[in-house]
């Protein structure tokens, strides 16, 4: 890495510290930039939460946490270094006479960057709490996490009560799929090779896939996963995030508002789905029990805490259509769910077929080529080509043969190690570039967008289609393709 230790000190508050996304993916993330020697040496980590506990206390429980999830041994060094520089609060987060506790361990003199690893629901306490204590100025950073809010309503309420406080280049909307080694590459594969800079539109591409399959369930989510539903948790964010970076126009530069102005207008061309459309353009579903990966597992309705009436959905697949210039006639088809054989993440884009086929004797219809991002596991990029098999055949029937070019990260890149998501977008913060994170008023263009789909599903009281755990997902979900004369690619990783 080129950056040493660029940025200022800081005080990294982490409300919501012992909570799962803290405990899984925060702590260890931190640490991990530590082991590189990217936490600049006057840092203090401070922990946030209600329950009354020492310093020591805290230390312990961070420990545990990290070597649980970080998948290898602590270096102590590292460990040693981190350890040092944790501190902890109690805090009742929506008690605004409980913050002056907390003044006493940050310094004005430094960078405050406070990460609400909370309920969005309480975001508003905190700012208010942080404004009562009297620590807020300009320099104070708020990273938000998602999804923000339930609908378009109510994410202008919590985004207006951070605003109350906060100015939005104060704030840091977290996605972290925008974290992604493989996500940021699509601006790197789009913007730095001419040969596809150059065939990146309607003239050239058929249509795209966006598939992200999660083998998990909701992980004893169900509190938030219910209200929630596979919509809200990836498609409003992590999808429509994905989708941004594929069809956006080129920048101006990567500046972070030359970035989200373009992410912006491809949120505002979504073309809406509607009451008339919404059969045709979507698939719901929902679990039921089945095997993944050779494990029994329950259905949705059976998981822990559940109402079996709930008609949340776990799986949602759907085609959808921008209304520009530069994408007229091309689909993109989207599928997330829960439960599906193989955690894997793709965009696929569909070239078009040549227009006329010289090879018409060895090969009655040539496929079309095809750019295979993979996002994850097996990170990587893969293009499909038709190539001649050798030999001495007559020119008229030249053997042909589909081959593949690919470029398989942990080959290409064996001595780098893939940074988690989360390590890249704690870094940007604590340097303060906003480029990875989502502007308000994208987040309210994708709610804006999915409001819609909403609405149209409740017009038509259809119920989400059950699938047997282990699967791709509702059989309509594979008609929604076929009847266009199209099928979802099959993932090799899915295959093993
Ligand atoms: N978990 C995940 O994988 C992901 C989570 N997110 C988002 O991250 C945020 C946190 O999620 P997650 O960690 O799963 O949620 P959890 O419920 O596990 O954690 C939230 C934490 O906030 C604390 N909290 C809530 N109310 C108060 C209060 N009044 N005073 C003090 N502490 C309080 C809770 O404390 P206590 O334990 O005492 O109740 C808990 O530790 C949410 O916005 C979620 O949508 C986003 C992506 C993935
Ligand atoms: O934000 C979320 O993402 C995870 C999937 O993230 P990944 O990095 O493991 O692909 C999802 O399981 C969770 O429900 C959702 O809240």
């Amino acid at each position: 890495m080129v950056l040493e230790n660029s940025f200022e000190p800081c005080d990294f508050v982490l409300f919501g510290t012992k909570g799962d996304l803290a405990r899984r993916k925060l702590l260890p993330a931190l640490y991990q930039l530590e082991k590189a020697d990217l936490i600049h040496q006057d840092t203090h980590i401070i922990g946030v939460a209600r329950d009354d506990m020492s310093v020591e206390d805290y230390v312990a429980l961070a420990k545990k946490n990290i070597e649980t999830f970080s998948g290898s041994p602590l270096c102590e060094e590292a460990w040693a270094r981190f350890s040092a520089r944790l501190d902890y609060v109690q805090v009742d987060m929506k008690n605004e006479k409980a913050y002056n506790a907390f003044k006493e361990h940050v310094d004005s003199s430094r960078t405050m960057v406070c990460y609400l690893a909370t309920p969005p629901s309480i975001y508003g306490d905190i700012c208010r709490g942080l404004n009562a204590a009297g620590v807020i100025d300009p320099s104070v950073r708020v990273v938000l996490e998602k999804p923000i809010g339930h609908d378009l309503a109510s994410s202008r309420v919590i985004n207006d009560q951070v605003a109350e406080f906060f100015e939005e280049k104060q704030i840091y909307r977290i996605d972290h799929y925008l974290g992604k080694e493989t996500v940021l590459n699509l601006v790197a594969l789009r913007f730095a090779n001419s040969i596809f800079a150059t065939n990146w539109d309607h003239n050239c591409i058929d249509h795209v896939q966006i598939s992200v399959a999660e083998s998990v369930g909701i992980e004893g989510r169900w509190g938030y996963f219910d209200e929630a539903g596979q919509m809200r948790d990836m498609v409003q964010n992590h999808l429509l995030q994905i989708l941004t970076l594929i069809a956006m126009e080129p920048p101006t530069t990567l500046d972070a508002d030359s970035i989200r102005d373009e992410k912006l207008k491809v949120l505002k061309a979504l073309r809406p789905i509607n009451a008339s459309n919404v059969q045709a353009n979507t698939v719901r579903g929902q679990y039921t029990a089945g095997f993944v990966k050779g494990q029994e597992v329950p259905g949705y309705l059976e998981e822990e805490g559940a109402n079996t009436r709930s008609t949340t959905e776990s799986f949602v697949a759907l085609k959808v259509e921008l209304d520009n210039w530069r994408w007229a006639g091309v689909p993109f088809y989207l599928r997330t769910g829960k439960r599906m054989p193989s955690k894997v993440s793709e965009v696929v884009i569909y070239f078009k077929r040549q227009p006329h086929n010289l090879f018409q004797e060895s090969f009655p219809q040539l496929p079309p080529n095809k750019l295979t991002i993979r996002l994850q596991p097996d990170e990587g990029v893969e293009v499909t080509v038709m190539n001649k098999v050798p030999g001495l055949t007559g020119s008229k029937a030249m053997d042909l043969q589909k081959s593949k070019l690919n470029l398989s990260f942990s080959e290409a890149f064996k001595d780098d190690r893939i940074a988690d998501a989360y390590e890249k977008l704690l870094l940007e913060v604590m340097i303060g570039n906003q480029a990875l994170f989502v502007r308000r008023d994208e987040v309210e263009a994708a709610w804006k967008w999915v409001d819609g789909i909403f609405a149209a599903w409740e017009s038509t009281n259809d119920e989400p289609e059950p699938y047997q755990a282990g699967t791709w997902g509702p059989v309509a979900s594979i008609a929604m393709l076929a009847r266009e004369d199209r099928a979802w690619y099959e993932s090799k990783i899915g295959k093993k």
